[in-house]
């Protein structure tokens, strides 16, 4: 890259100036951060902190021994070294719960004794750095808990699930009951496709739920791929008042593991509208029993009234944890009982 720089040089193109990235450019006394540094200004040291390993590019090399440390430690990562000067507030991407930015306690920069302070204009440099000092304790205090917030996301595991039954049975009803009650809606918009998201605690491992709430399924709708690739578990409504819903069931868990090329799929199988009892065509025992050959969980649930909506996702969240990770009941128990 020096050599780059010196060949652009030689051509007399206009003066070239390495332009800093918003996030590390930041500073207080900055009043034009893209701008050139004036030779003296505050700003122009940290250009250094900026580009550490390719200071080599900049007209006007430090000095300073300390900052001249920091940008010899290549081996530092790049996020460690840039910590030297003010910095935003930390990013936490929420969707995917990546930390943009986590540092340990540890800072990365080398200790600053006095002997190592710029010769010159000393006092103006050690309030500045006292300054950064209760910067960098600040931004600390702001990244551990970045970090514990990372880590507790890290340990959620991903659900990805799928419900699907018959139109008008109550998938919606469902959905937006679990995701954000108390929610119901006694018109009808039939759904095109949606997605809800939720985190669910279930038998001490946090899940972060994504929940697609399909369109009302036929016998003779195409069942789309994207129902199967990646999908760790279906809910499958039909509406205790509705046969035509209930016989709707066995085909659409067909269609599913014909599509995934499965044998058993963690499924759990809803009967939905239980408040319409005096409009019952789907008993009880007949759900059961078509639960039970599915080999898959049954519950019965009025989105209308909030009764089982959070019951059938956690029947889900069991059916799905006996097929993907059984693991961390039993690993608990052991650690447990090893010293025991
Ligand atoms: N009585 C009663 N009605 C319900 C219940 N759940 C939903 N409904 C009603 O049934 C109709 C259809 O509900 P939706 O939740 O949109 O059904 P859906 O299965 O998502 O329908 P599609 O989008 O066509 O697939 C609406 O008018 C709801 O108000 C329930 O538990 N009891």
């Amino acid at each position: 890259m020096a050599t780059t720089y010196r060949i652009v040089s030689s051509i007399n193109l206009p003066s070239f100036r390495p332009i800093p990235s918003r996030r590390n450019t930041t500073s207080p006394s900055s009043s034009s951060p893209h701008g050139p540094p004036s030779p003296g200004s505050p700003t122009t040291p940290e250009l250094s902190n900026v580009f550490p390993s390719s200071s080599a590019l900049l007209p006007y090399p430090h000095s300073d021994p300390w900052i001249a440390r920091v940008s010899s430690r290549n081996n530092t990562p790049p996020a460690r070294r840039s910590k030297l000067p003010p910095q935003p507030p930390l990013a936490v991407d929420s969707k995917s719960t990546s930390v943009v930015q986590v540092s340990s306690n540890s800072v990365a920069g080398p200790s600053r004794p006095g002997s190592e302070q710029p010769e010159s204009s000393p006092n103006q440099e050690s309030s500045e750095l006292v300054e950064s000092e209760i910067e960098t304790e600040t931004e600390t205090a702001t990244e551990i808990e970045t970090e514990k917030k990372a880590t507790m996301s890290s340990d959620k595991m991903k659900r990805k699930v799928v419900i699907m039954g018959a139109p008008s049975v109550g998938k919606t009803s469902l959905t937006q009951q679990f995701v954000a009650p108390p929610t119901y809606n006694e018109q009808y918009f039939p759904t095109i496709e949606a997605t809800a998201h939720k985190t669910v605690k279930f038998g001490n491992v946090e899940y972060d739920c994504e929940i697609i709430d399909s369109a009302g399924q036929d016998e003779y709708t195409l069942f789309p791929s994207k129902y199967a690739v990646g999908v760790h578990g279906y809910l499958l409504v039909y509406s205790i008042n509705s046969r035509q819903s209930f016989e709707m069931i066995q085909t659409v868990h067909d269609k599913i593991l014909d599509f995934a090329g499965l044998e058993k799929v963690p499924c759990v199988v809803v009967g939905q509208k239980t408040d319409l009892t005096g409009e019952r065509r789907v008993t009880t025992a007949e759900g059961e029993a078509l639960a039970k050959k599915l080999h898959a969980g049954f519950i019965e649930s009025s989105a209308k009234n909030n009764e089982n909506v959070g019951k059938a996702f956690e029947a889900l969240l069991k059916e799905m944890q006996k097929e993907y990770n059984p693991a961390p009941e039993a690993k608990k128990s052991s650690w447990w009982s090893w010293g025991r």
